[in-house]
């Protein structure tokens, strides 16, 4: 039994699966924010069969330091996923492979395990990436932007009229919260509209979209588009299935 780990900035998710499992085909799951200490313990005491763990933090090394303890309390040591130059059938086009997110270069190893065609990854969490997957699995790059949240937290902060809106997506918006809403998901949903239009034309082009935030603005995208829940941690399993990891860090 394996343990999976999507440290993100927002909320860290997890999932339990058997080696060799289905992707997304988990015998539990869930997510628990940063500050909450038991609950890794739970997870942890709720399945004493685990035996390896896999992890991806991007929220930074302090969070990880706290992970490493609570598993090396039960006699566990994770193997932290590092975005290398190729793995599982994926080669890595960023000028310097390591300095791509692990949830991104993650979510791209899942992805190319779910669909071998041309492929836009979108993760909407706290920032939204879009990266772009060649049909043959080289990652050619991709973009960052404040995710729905940040955006809406941004204006809120940093105007003095405008509130953190709770509106609604509308086509001409005609009071405060829709117009800031659907001005957020318009610029959602537009960045990965345009890191679409390059692959378009290419038979089998589909849009994989995860993560937290994905529900707000899944609807709009004029796209061939998939839902995929947890694709970061699809990717780990992905990874824990090549056999041991070359450089587990962390
Ligand atoms: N139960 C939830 N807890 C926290 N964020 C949530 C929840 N449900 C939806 N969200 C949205 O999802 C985003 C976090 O998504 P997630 O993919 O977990 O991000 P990250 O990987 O950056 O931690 C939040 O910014 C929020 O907009
Ligand atoms: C872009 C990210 C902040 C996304 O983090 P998330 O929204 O999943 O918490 C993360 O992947 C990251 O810190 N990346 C490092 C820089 C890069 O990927 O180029
Ligand atoms: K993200």
């Amino acid at each position: 039994m394996m343990l999976l780990i999507d440290a993100g900035n927002t909320r860290i998710k997890w999932a339990v699966a058997e080696p060799g499992a289905a992707p997304g085909d988990w015998l539990a799951h869930g997510s628990f924010a940063h500050d909450d200490g038991a609950a890794l313990p739970a997870v942890l005491a709720a399945h004493p069969g685990i035996r390896r763990v896999l992890g991806s933090n991007v929220a930074g090394p302090a969070l990880g330091v706290a992970l490493d303890a609570t598993l090396a309390a039960v006699g566990l040591r994770a193997e932290w996923l590092a975005s290398t130059a190729e793995r599982a059938g994926v080669r890595n086009g960023y000028g310097e492979p390591g300095q791509l997110g692990t949830d991104r270069w993650a979510a791209l190893i899942g992805a190319r395990r779910l669909h071998r065609g041309p492929c836009l990854v979108v993760s909407a969490g706290t920032a939204t990436t879009a990266d772009v997957l060649d049909a043959d699995g080289l990652f050619r790059g991709g973009v960052i932007l404040p995710g729905v949240g940040l955006m809406l937290r941004a204006l809120a902060r940093n105007t003095a009229q405008l509130p953190f809106a709770d509106g609604h997506f509308s086509d001409v918006p005609r009071n405060t919260a829709d117009a800031i809403v659907t001005g957020c998901l318009h610029a959602q949903a537009g960045a990965v509209e345009r890191m679409f239009r390059p692959l378009a034309e290419q038979p089998g082009a589909l849009c994989l979209l995860t993560g937290g935030a994905a529900g707000r603005f899944a609807d709009l995208l004029q796209v061939p588009l998939r839902r995929v829940d947890n694709l970061v941690l699809i990717g780990l399993a992905t990874v824990a299935g090549e056999g041991p990891q070359p450089a587990a860090m962390g």
